[in-house]
């Protein structure tokens, strides 16, 4: 998916909602634990039940893959029924050696088709450019995350003169690797207060925004401080939309829980953009 076409999604359904798939078989409700597959059930559900109101899905690949290889194929069903224009984010968080790198974007890209894949900064060039290599598809670097961890490395400052934290290097030297059109960047709705800087460094990339619902960030505040002219952000969901209720009325308290983020994000798309 290119990003005039993620954009166009955008405009369309007033909405930047992406909503995570991190579904646990240990919150499904009660009722599927009979189904041969409740975890493909509930996602089914889920997704039939919301995917008017938001333009990307994320899957949180551990949870599948702490399943074993039932997981996988939860995972693989999960992406057929997923809307072929609605992006999809495998967000695996991987990164390794050059030739393990490139076995790794067949899997997501190839094997799989997601659109984007979430990827770690810290092994450098060789270890992100093998998932650059093919045209629609996406890395999402992890620059400034969502948890209190990010202070250990990401919010180290360089002695190279200018100060910088490590995180605006990531921005700053990853987009020698890539255009916009081809390189987002993860930044936590909870690092409010360092959105500004991320837009200096990287005005025109999308962001990939969790933090907001369960982990408390606000949506306002990283809307209007992160927004470019194409909107620019995706902002995360999960646990706060999938697991609204954990009855019969799942699917409808899920879609009630995105209905609410993507009323707020109507008003502020025609306010900000
Ligand atoms: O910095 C980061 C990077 C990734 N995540 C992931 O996003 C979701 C958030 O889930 P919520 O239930 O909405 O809190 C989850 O898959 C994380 O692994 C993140 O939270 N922060």
């Amino acid at each position: 998916m290119t990003r005039e076409q993620l954009f166009e999604q955008i405009l369309n359904k007033k909405s930047y909602l992406c909503i995570g798939l991190d579904t646990d078989p240990l919150k499904l409700p009660q009722h599927l634990l009979d189904l041969e597959d409740p975890v493909f059930e509930f996602n089914r559900q889920i997704i039939e039940a919301t995917a008017d109101l938001c333009v990307a899905y994320k899957p949180n690949i551990a949870f599948y893959e702490a399943q074993g290889p039932q997981g996988w194929v939860s995972l693989q069903k999960t992406l057929q029924v997923i809307p072929k224009d609605i992006f999809t984010i495998a967000d695996a968080k991987r990164g390794d050696i050059g030739n393990t790198s490139e076995l790794y974007a067949r899997a997501f890209f190839e094997n799989m088709d997601f659109d984007s894949v979430t990827v770690a900064p810290y092994m450098g060039a060789d270890s992100v450019k093998p998932f650059l290599t093919q045209a629609g598809k996406w890395v999402i670097l992890l620059a400034l995350t969502s948890n209190a961890g990010s202070q250990d490395f990401q919010m180290l400052r360089l002695e190279d003169g200018n100060e910088e934290y490590l995180f605006e290097q990531v921005l700053r030297t990853s987009q020698e690797w890539a255009t916009a059109d081809q390189l987002m960047f993860v930044v936590g709705a909870t690092q409010a207060d360092y959105v500004q800087r991320v837009r200096q460094v990287a005005p025109d990339n999308f962001l990939l925004v969790p933090g907001v619902g369960a982990q408390g960030g606000s949506l306002e505040e990283i809307s209007r401080l992160g927004m470019n002219r194409q909107c620019g952000l995706l902002v995360n969901s999960s646990r706060a939309i999938i697991y609204a209720s954990s009855g019969y009325d799942f699917a409808e308290r899920a879609r009630e829980a995105a209905f609410a983020v993507q009323r707020e994000m109507e008003k502020l798309l025609e306010e900000l953009l």
